[in-house]
């Protein structure tokens, strides 16, 4: 579990942490293999327990965390104690708190600490863990650990030398806690585990939209890259090159971030026996198709066709046919303001420019532009082994894209049918688009107007016919084939990159999970359903791994701690997944002739009105093997289907490696520099099940060392009869 050098770290850590808590949930995934030589030994001080419930007469006076609207906690001291509640005056003079005894803090011990790791601290809650992270995060830290899980605070600027190269240098080979927290110690200290255990690490980044993940996770991949790259550059410089390109087909500017991962991702950088960078493959789950089509006011569609208008070259640019945002329907509908560096000078031609730039000017951000990304993007793709042929292929799909949204269809006043023909305003789309895309005219045409269907009975059954589509009908089907486009064709580029980083050498790999975070909308869209599954069962693996684990080590080890009860999300991932859950009834609806959302929120009423009360009982009489399908309308794999299955398969591949955290937190919705809102960042720590791990720390044994340092430390005061024993025995006696 813990490891020698952790113990070394501690010496060189403020006296205010001496006792060292880096290794406390260490690992708990190898409790209970691996802790073999390893034990535990707890300081008596954190046995106390934080919260006012002991003794109420002597917290009178006492200064306290009470919860805050708007701060998430504030500075109070006690003047009232009734039998439920406590009512505290703030020391901010802004009036009296009333609050449970429960949702109060004790605060006095701990207030003019700030510790790298939180559970240096006398009382682990979330009082002191927000005010411990605030005044780091004051400092410019923004890093701060509880045990090894990373807490990382977006900053919103630059924050000189954080990343540079001599940082990366600085952090190779050292220990949780030698150093300032950062994410380069959790990526080096999955890189010595994985040569240590000979076992593929796994680094979950989570957090919500904003909060950092994507940059975190380019970090870890530069620190891998730059520390053990290898002799070979090029393997290393297109890992790295991966990031453009991606994020150029699948990140957006939204309303939360200017460069949003619309999709999630797991990047495994693979290792061979040398312990050097061998190769890469990067697994991507549910891309976001619907703003393809449609954003909402204020957000973007994928950076790369902003890309291509600001950047292409003039001959290409007259080739695709391209024209300010202002003129594709699949652009105007958002913001169609163009990214800059805040210190380029971009020279984007006025007819490229959309009519929000030149009123406003380019937009500033330091990591979106869309003139120099253009050219950073090509020098990847080349770089990434994608030829000229293929790069001019993926310039034509893009365009094509836009021409097709273009294209409007009005009705056929003469046909009897009800059908409609492409308006003849968007001719030129048309053609644009079929040549572009590589189809014939007549043939896109006559496909987006129809729709096929086989007859089943009747005259003769098989028959092809062609049922001409309403107005409505034909652009739903031409968003549908746009989307089935750019899904595809992002599918082939992540295929293509993964074909330049081939890891045949591999034995072992480093996986970076960045995937997006639980978010609520007032709407919430498919896309975000499925991201919030997604997160259920990750939180359920963290509580399993995590929490679970690390009891169940008590408990192995007659340690007689208390259970800490922790928010189970089993019966919510059970919602999902049951022969009769949300997914599943999902599919059943897709398949019906006429699916409305009507009748798919009344079938999932129906079937689960009970799902959350009679659990145990109903299991008592359901199967649970899956429902056949039986003669369905619906062929193919739905996208929850295939989601789900990719999430079984990635769940399965963090289950066997070992996992380290790292939970980022967004401090502001308004993406500004340094501005800390306590409510919505407590807020997130929760989620992150971060006040569990601290209810853990409180009640279990936050520091740990191995029987091997234990034994170091003692060997030379010991009678030789002692010293003589192997380390296991030897703190056996010990104890006892
Ligand atoms: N460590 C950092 N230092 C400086 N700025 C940062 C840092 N991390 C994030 N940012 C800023 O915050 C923005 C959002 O970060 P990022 O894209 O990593 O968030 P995310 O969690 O991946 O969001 P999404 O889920 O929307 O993709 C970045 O574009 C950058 O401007």
């Amino acid at each position: 579990m813990s490891s020698r050098s952790h113990l070394k770290a501690e010496s060189t850590r403020e006296a205010e942490a001496k006792s060292s808590h880096y290794q406390k949930l260490a690992n708990s995934n190898r409790s209970t293999g691996k802790s073999a030589d390893k034990t535990t030994t707890s300081s008596s001080s954190h046995q106390r327990m934080a919260k006012s419930s002991h003794s109420p007469q002597s917290d009178f006076g006492r200064l306290v965390w009470a919860p805050d609207e708007k701060d998430g906690f504030v500075l109070a001291r006690v003047v009232d104690i009734a039998t439920n509640q406590l009512t505290c005056d703030r020391e901010d003079g802004k009036g009296q708190v009333t609050a449970s005894y429960d949702a109060v803090f004790a605060a006095d011990e701990d207030l003019k600490k700030t510790v790298e790791d939180n559970c240096a601290l006398m009382y682990l809650n979330e009082g002191t863990l927000l005010h411990n992270c605030k005044a780091r995060y004051r400092k410019r830290k923004i890093y701060t650990y509880v045990a090894n899980i990373l807490i990382s605070i977006n900053p919103y600027e630059d924050i000189t030398g954080l990343y540079s190269k001599e940082a990366i240098k600085s952090y190779r080979g050292k220990s949780l806690g030698q150093m300032e927290p950062h994410v380069y110690a959790i990526a080096d200290k999955a890189y010595r585990e994985m040569r240590r255990y000979k076992e593929s690490q796994s680094i979950i980044v989570s957090g919500e939209s904003g909060a950092g993940k994507t940059e975190s996770q380019k970090a870890i991949l530069r620190y891998l890259c730059e520390n053990w790259g290898g002799q070979t550059t090029t393997i290393q410089q297109r890992l790295l090159e991966t990031n453009p390109i991606l994020e150029a087909f699948g990140n957006a500017k939204t309303l939360r971030n200017n460069n949003s991962s619309r999709f999630g991702k797991f990047v495994e950088i693979h290792m061979g026996n040398d312990g050097l960078v061998a190769g890469g493959f990067v697994s991507h789950y549910l891309l976001e198709k619907s703003r393809l089509c449609r954003q909402t006011k204020g957000e973007r569609n994928y950076h790369i066709f902003y890309q291509l208008i600001a950047g292409a070259p003039d001959s290409l640019y007259k080739k695709l046919m391209l024209m300010s945002p202002n003129k594709f329907n699949y652009l105007k509908h958002g913001t169609s303001q163009f990214f800059a560096h805040p210190t380029a000078k971009p020279t984007v031609a006025s007819e490229r420019l959309s009519d929000a730039t030149r009123k406003s000017g380019f937009a500033r951000d330091p990591i979106v532009d869309d003139q120099a990304d253009f050219q950073r993007l090509a020098k990847a793709l080349a770089g990434s082994g994608f030829t000229a042929e293929q790069q001019n292929f993926i310039w034509s799909t893009v365009a094509g894209i836009l021409h097709l949204g273009n294209i409007t269809f009005e009705e056929q006043v003469n046909d009897t049918k009800g059908g409609c023909k492409v308006d003849p305003a968007s001719d030129l789309s048309v053609s644009a688009a079929a040549t572009l895309l590589g189809l014939d005219t007549g043939n896109l045409q006559l496909c987006l107007c129809t729709r096929i269907m086989q007859a089943t009975k009747g005259g003769v059954k098989g028959t092809l016919i062609r049922v001409p589509l309403k107005v409505g009908e034909a652009a739903a089907a031409r968003d549908a084939l746009a989307k089935a486009i750019y899904s595809r064709l992002f599918d082939w580029i992540v295929a293509g990159v993964n074909k330049s980083i081939p890891f045949e050498n591999s034995a072992y790999y480093i996986g970076v999970l960045d995937i997006a975070g639980f978010e609520f909308f007032a709407v919430n869209s498919f896309e975000q359903f499925c991201i919030n599954y997604c997160n259920e069962k990750l939180q359920y693996f963290f509580n399993e791994r995590i929490l679970k684990q690390e009891q169940e080590l008590y408990d192995k080890e007659g340690l007689n701690v208390p259970k800490i009860e922790y928010a189970d999300n089993q019966d919510c991932i059970e919602l999902f997944e049951s022969p009769n859950g949300l997914l599943k009834l999902l599919d059943e609806e897709a398949r019906l002739p006429k699916p409305t959302s009507q009748h798919y929120t009344t079938s999932v009423f129906e079937h689960n009105k009970d799902h959350f009360r009679c659990a145990l009982l109903r299991s008592l009489f359901e199967s649970t093997e899956p429902k056949k399908m039986t003669g369905s309308k619906l062929q193919s794999t739905s996208v929850a289907a295939k989601f789900n299955s990719q999430l079984t398969v990635l769940l399965e591949k963090l289950k066997i490696t070992g996992t380290h955290f790292v939970r980022c937190v967004k401090p502001n919705a308004e993406m500004k520099a340094l501005c800390f809102d306590g409510a919505s960042i407590l807020s997130q720590l929760q989620c992150a099940g971060m006040a569990s791990v601290l209810k853990l720390m409180q009640k279990g044994y936050p520091s740990r060392t191995s029987f091997a340092d234990l034994y170091a430390t003692y060997k030379k005061l010991l009678p030789a009869d002692l010293a003589r024993l192997d380390p296991r025995l030897f703190c056996k006696a010990f104890k006892n």
